[in-house]
């Protein structure tokens, strides 16, 4: 890697795009797009640090591309939103190889050509230490339709898409375990290759029903915190209804590890939890099967202090707001 703008021009060659709403494409100071008139414009923006977010070892370039594009593309699936256009920003440190970057941009390709992102512009630098990735995502959704944190209210029931845990026990494995990766595929994928849950969000908003809804990065419970305390409601949750993958428990139980630890705190599941009016949670529930989403009732909402509650066995008890914390140990 010796020339900053052949670089760039490797980087962009295999890119994604389609937009007849392209004024200006890569290559000007910035790209310039026409908006939809009717529509509201969302935006979101994630980063991932080599050391923070990954390490050589537990993931590959394509690998950490996918994941980048994948936790905006979460965001956007919890606004209910429909995404358009991304840029990227990539700061380079001299321990990393032009191929190696070119092959993270295959990895965000891959997830931009699933769900349409067009590539339009992005930044190139240089940083002393380690790899480090910013994706801003641009998306719509219908005016006023966008799904909110604050909408849940006291008789709500509380639902989560997928299975949660799994990214925290691939995390473990991949770092404490990677001889037993091919023995829980479902954990190694969930951490290296999650399936943001646009379909779902997107469906969300089309029964009109205004659930609320929040992405999980940091964890269940800080994310069921951030919908109970941006509605000012209490979450109460059925510890006996999380869903719970099969090779996570196989997994906790081989290693000794509590599965609770991982289903509560450990976060980057990329799935969504949300709550909708009880009236409306059957007729969900049967679009569900039709359409082939995994969608689980995990509890209720109730009125008083915001904070989650867990119930199992009678027995109900605050839990913790504890999730990833970038700034825990400061
Ligand atoms: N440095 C910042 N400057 C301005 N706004 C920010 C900054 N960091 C976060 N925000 C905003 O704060 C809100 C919460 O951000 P946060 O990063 O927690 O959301 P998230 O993307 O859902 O979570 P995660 O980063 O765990 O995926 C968002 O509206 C976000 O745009
Ligand atoms: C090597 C390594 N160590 C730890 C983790 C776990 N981790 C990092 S960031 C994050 C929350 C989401 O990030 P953000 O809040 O920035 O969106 C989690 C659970 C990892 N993925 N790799
Ligand atoms: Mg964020
Ligand atoms: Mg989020
Ligand atoms: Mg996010």
């Amino acid at each position: 890697m010796n020339d900053e703008f052949s670089f760039i021009r490797s980087l962009i060659a295999h890119r994604f795009v389609e937009s007849e709403r392209i004024e200006v494409d890569v290559g000007d100071d910035a790209a310039v797009v026409i908006p939809h008139s009717d529509r509201s414009l969302v935006m979101t923006c994630d980063t991932m640090v080599e050391t923070v977010h990954f390490l050589r070892k537990t993931m590959s370039p394509a690998d950490i591309g996918w994941k980048l594009l994948a936790s905006n593309l979460s965001d956007l699936a919890a606004m209910g939103a429909v995404p358009t256009y991304a840029l990227i920003s990539v700061a380079v440190p001299p321990s990393w190889q032009a191929e190696e970057v070119e092959e993270i941009y295959h990895g965000i390709y891959d997830l931009a050509r699933e769900w349409k992102v067009s590539l339009m512009g992005g930044d190139t630098v240089r940083i002393p230490e380690y790899l480090t990735l910013t994706l801003t995502l641009l998306g719509e959704v219908g005016r006023g339709e966008a799904l909110l944190r604050s909408s849940a209210k006291p008789g709500d029931v509380v639902f989560v898409t997928g299975t949660v845990g799994d990214a925290a026990a691939g995390l473990h494995l991949l770092l404490h375990h990677p001889d037993q990766r091919f023995n829980y595929p479902a954990l190694v994928q969930a951490h290296c290759r999650p399936n943001p849950q646009l379909h779902i969000g997107k469906w969300l908003v089309s029964t009109r029903f205004r659930p609320a809804c929040d992405d999980i990065s940091d964890g269940l419970a800080q994310e069921a915190w951030e919908i109970a305390e941006a509605s000012q409601v209490c979450i109460v949750l059925d510890r006996e209804k999380i869903p719970i993958s099969e090779q996570l428990l196989q997994y906790a139980k081989a290693v000794g590890q509590d599965p609770f630890e991982w289903v509560w705190f450990g976060g980057e599941d990329y799935q969504l939890i949300g709550t909708v009016r009880k009236e409306y949670w059957a007729k969900l529930k049967e679009t569900v099967k039709e359409k082939g989403f995994l969608l689980s009732m995990i509890g209720r909402v109730e009125s008083g202090t915001p904070q989650v509650e867990v119930e199992s066995e009678g027995i109900r008890m605050v839990l913790p707001k504890r999730g990833y914390n970038h700034f825990a140990d400061r």
